[in-house]
């Protein structure tokens, strides 16, 4: 069992399946090269092999499901791509369904052969996934009253969406006896342990493009005074420097605005007049006239796409100060090999300095290939990015919460 505030959750080790059909939620969400549509990191594709290995070695048959993107974003896609990858990196053939519960996919689950793996398509394309709900709500859904019934169990091992209230996340403890899987097992010990340490300063470098996560998990790491500072880039700093009061140039308001952010700007401003621990860019790297220049943050007239080299200085400063530090979103348009030297300068004082780096999401992750060497007793690489920050904020993950009420409700009663 992991025992996280007053939770009880099962492990593989709880409840052993062996010669059952089960449903695994993974979560294989991974960056995706919008000119290709073509994933650019499989970090999180990798993260699986041990959940599925043992349980394919115990005789089951497992029937993965996962979300990608999100609709009307470049990145939601089909999985037909994840299922080649999980094919190679576990050496065994995980056969893609392009259906998610259909009459094609639930056919094809019910004459399902021990040992067999089944990857099924992106859960968004079901509009009920993307409907934030108590796990009771989600228990009635279309998605869990027609794949339910095909199932001895249900394993959760997506850490990384352990904070959305979605259907194929907190519908199916309801009705299923579920436990965790072995990549939320660790990312949930690990992290608890790590905050149970008293170590400080505690530095948050966050960036990205989520910028209503981050604006809940920066409200929750101030109310709690958990963070020491909180280094902001991306999206997020475009918000906190426009909340200041910085002139940010016509054109990146306007994106702002296309992205429905500006309405948060109150919420930053009453962050920023609260006293919280926020840094904001003092200089960015923006795009104009196709060229690449770097402007002051209080003068920006190009396209922000990165931190400047004298943020990049002064962050890296903290950085290298800090016990504990914790990175998620990166500080620019990472797709864009011109704008990763913010995120990549920040990491590798991160990865330099003395302190316990604990690293997550998808496209901050991607940055940790090629030969980063990672020292296991001083990083802790997430597979989580607003899970993960959220957790380490002390909110409660509705993944957690359904599967230890699955623990008492469906398993502990039967
Ligand atoms: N200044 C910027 N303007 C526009 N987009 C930006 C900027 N900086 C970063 N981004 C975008 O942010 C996106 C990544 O943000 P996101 O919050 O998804 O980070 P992440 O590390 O993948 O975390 P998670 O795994 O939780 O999604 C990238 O697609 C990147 O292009
Ligand atoms: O990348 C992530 O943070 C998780 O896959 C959750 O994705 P979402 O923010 O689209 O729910």
């Amino acid at each position: 069992m992991i025992k996280v505030n007053d939770l009880e959750i099962p492990t593989l080790d709880d409840i052993s399946f062996s010669g059952n059909k089960l449903l695994v939620r993974i979560d294989i969400n991974s960056p995706v090269d919008p000119k290709t549509g073509k994933l650019i990191d499989d970090s999180r594709i990798k993260a699986y092999n041990e959940t599925i290995k043992e349980l394919v070695n115990k005789g089951n048959s497992l029937v993965l499901i996962s979300h990608q993107g999100r609709p009307g974003d470049s990145d939601f896609i089909s999985l037909e791509e994840h299922a080649e990858l999980l094919s190679k990196y576990l050496d065994m053939n995980v056969e893609f369904v392009e259906d998610v519960m259909g009459p094609y996919a639930r056919e094809r689950i019910k004459n399902m052969k021990s040992g067999e793996v089944i990857l099924l398509d992106n859960v968004r394309f079901v509009s009920e996934e993307l409907i934030e709900a108590p796990p009771a709500q989600h228990a009635k859904s279309f998605l869990v009253k027609r794949l339910s019934p095909l199932f001895d169990g249900y394993v959760n091992d997506a850490f990384a969406t352990a904070h959305r209230s979605q259907a194929s996340i907190v519908g199916f403890p309801m009705v299923l006896k579920s436990t965790a899987g072995r990549v939320m097992e660790k990312e949930v010990s690990a992290l608890a342990k790590i905050f149970n340490a008293d170590e400080f300063p505690k530095v948050f470098v966050l960036g990205g493009g989520k910028v209503l996560d981050s604006i809940r998990i920066i409200e929750n790491l101030v109310k709690r005074r958990l963070a020491d500072r909180i280094l902001t880039g991306g999206l997020i700093a475009e918000l906190f420097a426009a909340a200041k009061g910085l002139d940010l140039g016509k054109e990146n308001m306007q994106i702002l605005e296309k992205k429905g952010l500006i309405s948060l700007i109150p919420r930053a401003r009453k962050i920023l007049l609260s006293g919280g621990p926020i840094e904001i860019p003092v200089d960015f790297k923006v795009e104009k006239e196709g060229k690449v220049v770097e402007e002051p943050s209080n003068k920006v007239t190009g396209v922000i796409k990165d931190i400047g080299s004298t943020t990049m200085g002064i962050y890296s400063s903290f950085i290298k100060d800090a016990k504990v530090i914790v990175m998620r979103g990166p500080m620019g348009v990472i797709e864009d090999e011109r704008f990763r030297e913010g995120s990549k300068k920040l990491l590798d004082s991160a990865l330099e300095s003395q302190g316990y780096l604990i690293i997550g999401g998808g496209h901050m992750i991607s940055m940790l290939g090629g030969g980063s060497e990672i020292n296991p007793s001083k990083v802790h690489v997430s597979t989580g990015g607003g899970a993960l920050l959220l957790f380490l904020a002390g909110e409660r993950l509705p993944a957690l919460e359904a599967l230890d009420l699955s623990y008492k409700e469906v398993v502990k009663k039967k």
